[in-house]
């Protein structure tokens, strides 16, 4: 059924395990998470970034996920992520949205404040629930490349104010993870995580988690991370499966025999993502 992401993230930080967040960006990724969240009983929140919504268009995005959430025997969350366009923000809730990213994590501290408390105001007045970003994460979002010098951890102190200012109802935290694969084996800030979580109390986001070590998942879920971001591992479930597929298969022009495949992997990758996040039977 189709919920808000506020819903599924107070049980998940009221429980402490972490529900993924998939990006989708096209049917077949959308039939693979929600197959993947019925075979588990896990609710899950299906996302998409502003570069999806525009490959597919929002309509398609939001039709496909609000199906997906009304037939799913799961609670299902559909969300912007890395909003940084108010006018796109306000379409995808006009489109349904139950959740939505601003991500003001380019701006300056008070400026970040500014930016979400407007889109947190807006959101809220709909019903819709809103993500926030303080601190810079790594990695390419949105056209937007932090690489790592620039990629600054969050401040507990300045997290405490934002959230106080904003009204948020969940954080995205920097605590050294970057989006896309990892060069070397990323070092989480735990220490970091842990005050952070013990001075907001609140549903904690972890961008950036395809490559994160399974231990390391693990362990910043037991701190306190509930919303857990996954894209490339989907990405690499899907070209894998292509690639095997057309190698073995050279005179197949059938998409739905090249594609079926790389649904069903991508389904077997996301129910692995499941498990180590403890939304199992959380549903
Ligand atoms: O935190 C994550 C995923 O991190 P990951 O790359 O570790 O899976 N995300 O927020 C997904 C970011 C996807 C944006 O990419 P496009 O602009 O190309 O659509
Ligand atoms: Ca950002
Ligand atoms: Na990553
Ligand atoms: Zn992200």
């Amino acid at each position: 059924m189709l919920v808000t992401g506020k819903e599924i993230l107070q049980d998940a930080h009221k429980k402490g395990y972490a529900v993924g967040a998939f990006n989708v960006n096209n049917m077949e990724i959308v039939q693979a998470i929600i197959q993947a969240a019925e075979e588990t009983n896990s609710p899950v929140i299906l996302q998409a970034s502003q570069g999806g919504l525009k490959y597919a268009g929002v309509e398609y995005i939001a039709a496909m996920a609000k199906v997906a959430a009304e037939k799913a025997k799961v609670p299902v969350a559909i969300h912007l992520d890395h909003g940084t366009d108010f006018t796109q923000i306000v379409k995808c809730i006009r489109n349904g949205f139950t959740s939505v990213m601003i991500d003001g994590s380019k701006h300056p501290f008070e400026e970040n404040i500014a930016v979400t408390k407007k889109v947190v105001e807006i959101a809220h007045a709909a019903g819709v629930s809103v993500e926030a970003e303080l601190g810079k994460i790594g990695g390419t979002e949105d056209d937007i490349t932090v690489d790592e010098k620039d990629a600054t951890f969050t401040d507990p102190d300045e997290a405490e104010k934002f959230v106080k200012e904003t009204g948020v109802d969940y954080l995205a935290i920097a605590i050294g993870t970057a989006h896309g694969p990892y060069k070397g084996e990323p070092k989480l800030d735990f220490d970091r995580l842990k005050t952070i979580k013990e001075r907001l109390n609140m549903p904690l986001v972890l961008h950036g988690s395809s490559g994160v070590p399974e231990e390391s998942i693990k362990k910043a879920v037991s701190l306190g991370i509930n919303k857990i971001n996954i894209d490339t591992d989907i990405r690499l479930a899907f070209n894998g499966a292509v690639r095997d597929f057309v190698k073995n298969n050279p005179d197949v022009y059938d998409p739905r025999k090249i594609l079926g495949p790389a649904r069903e992997a991508m389904k077997e990758v996301i129910k692995g993502k499941m498990t180590i996040f403890g939304s199992v039977d959380r549903a």
